[in-house]
């Protein structure tokens, strides 16, 4: 194979400092405040190898803190190793930090023409592709404004649209779908699909283990720095899910059995995970818990959050309750959830129609720490919902449907 991206016991090192503040009043009269030290060093990746080839895509999945982006910056150039090596064959795309190195003064225009250029293109090129990159970037109407005058999002899906129309070779990604609303991600998705099929080679950091399965070759879980495993993408994403349920589980506070406002039992460990910084109150389904097949289901989450939390994400699926297979998984991610949240409240989920197979199932629903880490209340097959008609199927979905049988001869 001739990779396009060879990365060789890759190591790399930073300075960590510590409050070095005592805690306690007796502490502080015996140590006194010490000055700020030279702080402990300490290995943000170590004995990284990956080999990405040409039209490959490769995932990278980790806890906060795991050196997937140092990953990223090392293999776009960007600061030098301590151990290893990185090599890279072609012109490199990276769509890390989106928008950032736009000149606040330039206009959109100029904005495109000088990092077109930087990304190694000339001004012919870029101005071959501008129209592209303008209607791609839905900018038409403000390219001729001051990029100061942008909102965030716009100058994201600028960036994002030079970085993916300057013919990369190698693409670099750090979660780009935090870039637009739903249509525009779907396009960027599309985008980042057509430039593999062409033989990019890409790495992909994501914490949406979904998109990882669907989009990649290959994957790898970093943990501390180093590569815990690396394999096919459903593989490696299992393997850390389940680390991530753990971490939730040891962060579940014991508290005695309590129940949910519907009379339902809820259960630490059992049926409800997570550290209750945001707590789920109370549950409620319209029109209830038995539905007819193809009817509108509205799902509300009544939430209590006692101290600020950040951006919170709330997540409802549906899973079957023969054998926990999940039919639906929807989460708030798509609306671009970056409100804090304190207090009560409500997350409101409404479906149009459910077409669902009749039969039994549960409504899962959570509320989870912004990238997914652990879970700050998740209730598990605690909500019943039957749906009920249609005919019997062992299929999931339970359209609207209708047969048409044509025969020469129809059987006397
Ligand atoms: N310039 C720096 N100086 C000191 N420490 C750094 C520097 N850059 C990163 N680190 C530290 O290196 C470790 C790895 O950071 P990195 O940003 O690569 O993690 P990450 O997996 O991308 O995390 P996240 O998902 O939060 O972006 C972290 O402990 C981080 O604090």
């Amino acid at each position: 194979m001739t990779a396009a991206i060879r990365i060789e016991n890759l190591g790399k090192r930073f300075r960590r400092y510590h409050a070095d503040r005592p805690r306690t009043l007796k502490e502080t009269l015996v140590s006194g405040w010490r000055p700020r030290g030279k702080g402990e060093e300490f290995w943000a990746l170590r004995h990284v190898d990956l080999a990405v080839a040409a039209g490959e895509m490769v995932g990278i999945v980790g806890q906060n803190g795991a050196g997937k982006s140092t990953l990223l910056q090392l293999t776009g150039g960007v600061g030098t190793p301590d151990e290893g090596a990185v090599r890279v064959r072609g012109r490199i795309g990276a769509l890390l930090d989106l928008g950032a190195g736009f000149s606040g003064d330039l206009t959109g225009r100029e904005n495109v023409f000088v990092t077109g250029v930087a990304a190694g293109l000339t001004i012919r090129e870029v101005r071959r592709r501008f129209e592209r990159i303008v209607s791609f970037a839905e900018l038409e109407d403000s390219i001729d404004n001051p990029v100061r005058t942008y909102s965030s999002g716009m100058q994201m899906r600028l960036g994002f649209s030079v970085a993916v129309h300057t013919d990369p070779e190698v693409l670099l990604v750090d979660e780009f779908l935090s870039v637009g609303d739903l249509a525009f991600q779907t396009k960027c998705l599309n985008r980042i699909r057509e430039i593999k099929a062409s033989g990019c080679a890409i790495l992909l950091i994501s914490h949406s283990p979904t998109q990882i399965n669907e989009l990649c070759d290959r994957a790898i879980w970093l943990k501390r720095g180093e590569v815990v495993v690396a394999g096919l993408p459903e593989v490696v994403t299992g393997q850390y899910e389940v680390e991530m349920r753990s971490e939730t589980r040891r962060r579940t506070p014991h508290r005695p059995t309590t129940l949910a406002a519907s009379g339902l039992k809820l259960e630490v460990n059992r049926n409800r995970f997570g550290s209750q910084e945001v707590e789920i109150v109370d549950v409620r389904l319209t029109p209830g818990e038995e539905i007819g097949q193809g009817e509108a289901l509205v799902v509300a989450i009544e939430f209590n959050a006692p101290k600020a939390v950040r951006a919170p994400r709330f997540n409802v699926g549906i899973s079957r309750a023969e054998d926990g297979f999940s039919c639906l998984d929807l989460n708030t991610e798509v609306i671009g959830d970056r409100a804090e949240v304190l207090g009560r409240g409500w997350a409101t989920l409404s479906i149009k129609r459910l077409d669902l197979a009749a039969g039994r199932y549960y409504v899962n629903v959570g509320v989870f720490q912004s990238d997914w880490e652990y879970a700050y209340d998740y209730h598990w097959e605690v909500y019943p919902l039957r749906v009920e008609g249609g005919v019997s199927s062992k299929g999931v979905l339970g359209p609207p449907f209708r047969w048409d049988l044509e025969a020469h001869r129809a059987l006397s």
